[in-house]
């Protein structure tokens, strides 16, 4: 396959690239990212074509494999621990309640606490236990590229880290809250692992009581944020930008918050990943005037 070798952070600049073939996937290992390009392109490298898989589709956390979705055959478990040997194949049917608790199917091998390598960072975490949103890699490195040095930044549904520690990474002081009790324990433990636990301020609770004081960015990983949108309105500030994530698009609930809330600003809105059939994860960029 032939590619080109970008520094991760460029990645989301190159979304209308005509050289990107996105009928591949960027292959991205410690902060580089090296990006599939199309026949009659210049590329400066020639990677290796991966084993084709045609299985049924899965997430690799750390050691773990994680099927989401209907009940699984053994034959498709056969394939996938053919394909990436994991220590444990386990299905979510579904994440219980606001702490997002994932309902769990063990298939094979074991499960348990896992170390997962993503762009660079660590994220130690239970898959069984604790929600992990993957496929949002592109949004992570986003978030990185677009904090400064020095922002004041709000993570409203932290998790484990999933944003908090790449946008620390980058010099952001994040308040980082999250309801789930063992999500809230990763996310400081996390924070050490990478090296950020200065830049993080972590809080046990609901984020929307516990925002304080003035943010320069404000992000609200949560699909159900547009409707949790009045909390945050209240510690903004002309420039001040909030990253408000939805299943399509919500722009209409966010004019009206912002109308409730007696401000004014631009929304611009961009496609995370498909969610399902003619429904897409979006994510907002709404910049306070
Ligand atoms: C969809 S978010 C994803 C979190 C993170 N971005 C990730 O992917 O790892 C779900 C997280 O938000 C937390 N959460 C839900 N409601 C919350 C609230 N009101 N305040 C703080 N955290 C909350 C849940 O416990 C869960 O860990």
């Amino acid at each position: 396959m032939n590619a080109r070798k970008v520094p991760l952070e460029e990645l989301p600049a190159l979304e209308g690239a005509a050289w990107v073939d996105r009928t591949r996937r960027p292959y991205v290992e410690g902060g580089v990212a090296w990006v599939p390009v199309k026949n009659g392109y210049p590329a400066d490298a020639l990677l290796p074509e991966r084993v084709r898989y045609a299985g049924r589709g899965y997430h690799l956390i750390g050691d773990i494999a994680v099927l989401h979705g209907l009940p699984a055959t053994g034959d498709e478990v056969a394939a996938i621990v053919r394909h990436c040997h994991p220590r444990g194949v386990v299905r979510i049917a579904a994440y219980r309640g606001e702490k997002r608790v994932p309902e769990v199917e063990v298939l094979y091998g074991t499960t348990g606490e896992t170390v997962h390598r993503e762009q660079g960072y660590i994220f130690r975490l239970d898959p069984a236990k604790v929600m992990f949103a993957q496929g949002n890699r592109i949004e992570k490195a986003r978030m990185a590229a677009v904090t400064e040095p020095g922002e004041r930044v709000a993570d409203m549904f932290a998790g484990i880290g999933y944003f908090t520690i790449p946008v620390a990474a980058s010099g952001g002081f994040v308040h980082a809250m999250e309801l789930n009790r063992t999500a809230f324990e990763y996310l400081q433990s996390n924070s050490i692992a990478n090296h950020v636990e200065e830049r993080v301020r972590a809080e046990c609770g609901d984020s929307r009581t516990l925002l304080s004081g003035c943010y320069d960015r404000v992000i609200m990983g949560h699909f159900d944020a547009p409707a949790m949108l009045a909390a945050p309105l209240a510690h903004v500030r002309p420039g001040s930008v909030l990253h408000v994530h939805s299943i399509g698009s919500a722009e209409e609930a966010i004019r009206q918050s912002l109308a409730e809330a007696g401000l004014a600003g631009t929304i611009a809105a961009r496609r995370i990943k498909k969610y399902a059939p003619g429904a897409w994860h979006m994510v907002q960029d709404v910049t306070i005037s």
